[in-house]
């Protein structure tokens, strides 16, 4: 079964590239930088990844993200991430980054964009993956900030397909967001937000009326409201789901609670993704993996949900034909 897994064809739609750094990465660069990190050893590190939300991650999430410096770290990190990819059998990535995580810290929007635009661009021609690019916003930070980012990213619109909205999400609802959102679609940029990860169904609901997202980034607690999942149906929005992200922050109890199965039978289309997989213990395929070992997911089950990575990405009709044509 694990072999079925690691062959299937599969997109991956959520994951955050400063997600992807493992203690190793982080250590290496630390020394390279002459950052001082809180942590003597790498055990130290994944030690510290005990968490008990999704505010007690992003802390950690955060200070890590403080090792990335030159444009050459910000590469090394994503052409890891794509290695990695190509040895789960992963064709086509929508790859998140956060922005203001380094331009707060004085790091040029320009040097971020342009190591992890080199190495998608190898990543294409040397490993035949294809990407795009979303840029997220901090909604922990103002508006005024979303709308500074959104302007400087302008310049950059030929890599970016477009924008979503992650960190600390209750207490900061899409709402806060309307008009940047607004000025996003009109800029031409795709629309995703997270959602109904820590919060409830009126995050999701608003995600969909106020910012008319495209897709919705987890989206897991959307089964508190039967004519929302209804509408999710009827309209075919995406779910980008994490299972191992879900279950390490505690947005659900355990593995075998996990709603995925239930939504997928439901109709809704669901898929599976990493998120932050080198804090969460597992890539893309280890998901996969967790959904067939604890809800005993059937070859069925997790080849539709591979097919609706595909059919849920932000490729053209003829590129999505290419890649379900593989089943
Ligand atoms: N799972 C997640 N939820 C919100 N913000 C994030 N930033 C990185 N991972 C995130
Ligand atoms: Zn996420």
């Amino acid at each position: 079964m694990n072999n079925f897994i690691q062959n299937l064809p599969k997109a991956e739609l959520h994951l955050h590239i400063e997600g992807t750094l493992e203690p190793e990465l982080m250590f290496k660069l630390a020394h390279k930088n002459d950052v001082i990190l809180p942590y003597k050893t790498i055990q130290e590190v994944r030690d510290a990844y005990n968490f008990s939300s999704l505010q007690s991650f992003l802390d950690l999430y955060y200070a890590g993200a403080s090792v990335l410096i030159e444009e050459s770290d910000f590469f090394e990190l994503t052409w890891a991430y794509l290695q990695k990819c190509k040895e789960q059998t992963i064709l086509h990535v929508e790859i998140f980054f956060d922005p203001q995580t380094h331009t707060k810290r004085g790091i040029a929007f320009e040097t971020v964009l342009k190591g992890i635009v080199k190495a998608l661009q190898k990543g294409k021609k040397e490993l035949g993956i294809s990407s795009f690019l979303i840029m997220c916003f901090l909604r922990h930070l103002s508006e005024e900030e979303a709308f500074k980012t959104l302007q400087e990213s302008l310049a950059f619109k030929h890599h970016i397909i477009g924008v979503g909205l992650d960190s600390s999400e209750v207490g900061h609802p899409p709402s806060k967001f309307e008009r940047v959102f607004k000025m996003a679609r009109q800029e031409g940029y795709k629309v995703v937000a997270h959602a109904g990860e820590e919060g409830d169904n009126s995050y999701i609901w608003e995600a969909i009326k106020l910012l008319h997202v495209n897709r919705i980034d987890h989206g897991i607690r959307c089964d508190e409201d039967a004519t929302l999942v209804d509408f999710l149906v009827q309209k075919q929005i995406p779910l980008t789901v994490c299972p191992l992200s879900n279950v390490k922050l505690k947005a659900v109890l355990n593995m075998p609670k996990h709603n995925i199965l239930s939504l997928l039978k439901q109709g809704v289309l669901v898929t599976v993704n990493s998120d932050d997989p080198a804090y969460f213990g597992g890539y893309l395929n280890e998901n996969y993996a967790a959904l067939k070992e604890h809800l005993n997911a059937s070859k069925k089950e997790l080849t539709t949900l591979a097919k609706n990575s595909f059919q849920a990405s932000f490729l053209s009709e003829n590129e999505k034909q290419h890649y379900l044509s593989l089943f």
